[in-house]
């Protein structure tokens, strides 16, 4: 049994290491918002040119990559591999919607 002056204090512990999380999180969106954004220039520059949306070489070689950086930084390199290909489905969903988009601009009939 813990007494209540020792669970007033994990509590004012709990709430100042829950504010060090919430702004780690904040980062993190500020991050990936960044992150979005240059690769949206990717896809826009991928869609003018007609270049494919993906490019699996280029991801292997990120992988192989982030999985070496999560293990110095003592992460688990299947739970950043798994973020990594989370993240990039949803980048090469707008690159295809972006290619989408460049093609029925150029031709907007949709004649072939
Ligand atoms: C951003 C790109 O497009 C895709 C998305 C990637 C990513 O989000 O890291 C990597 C490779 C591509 O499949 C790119 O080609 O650089």
């Amino acid at each position: 049994m813990t007494s209540i002056d020792d669970r007033d204090a994990a509590m004012t512990e709990l709430l100042g290491i829950r504010s060090s999380i919430d702004n780690i999180d904040a980062a993190l969106i500020h991050l990936l918002a960044e992150r979005f954004k240059f690769t949206q220039q990717v896809g826009r520059l991928k869609a003018r040119h007609g270049l494919p949306p993906s490019d699996p070489d280029r991801e292997k070689r990120q992988i192989a990559r982030l999985r070496a950086l999560a293990e110095d930084a003592h992460l688990d390199p299947a739970f950043a591999e798994k973020w990594f290909n989370f993240v990039v489905a949803e980048v090469i969903q707008h690159h295809e919607e972006l290619a989408g988009e460049a093609s029925a601009a150029a031709d907007p009939a949709g004649a072939v």
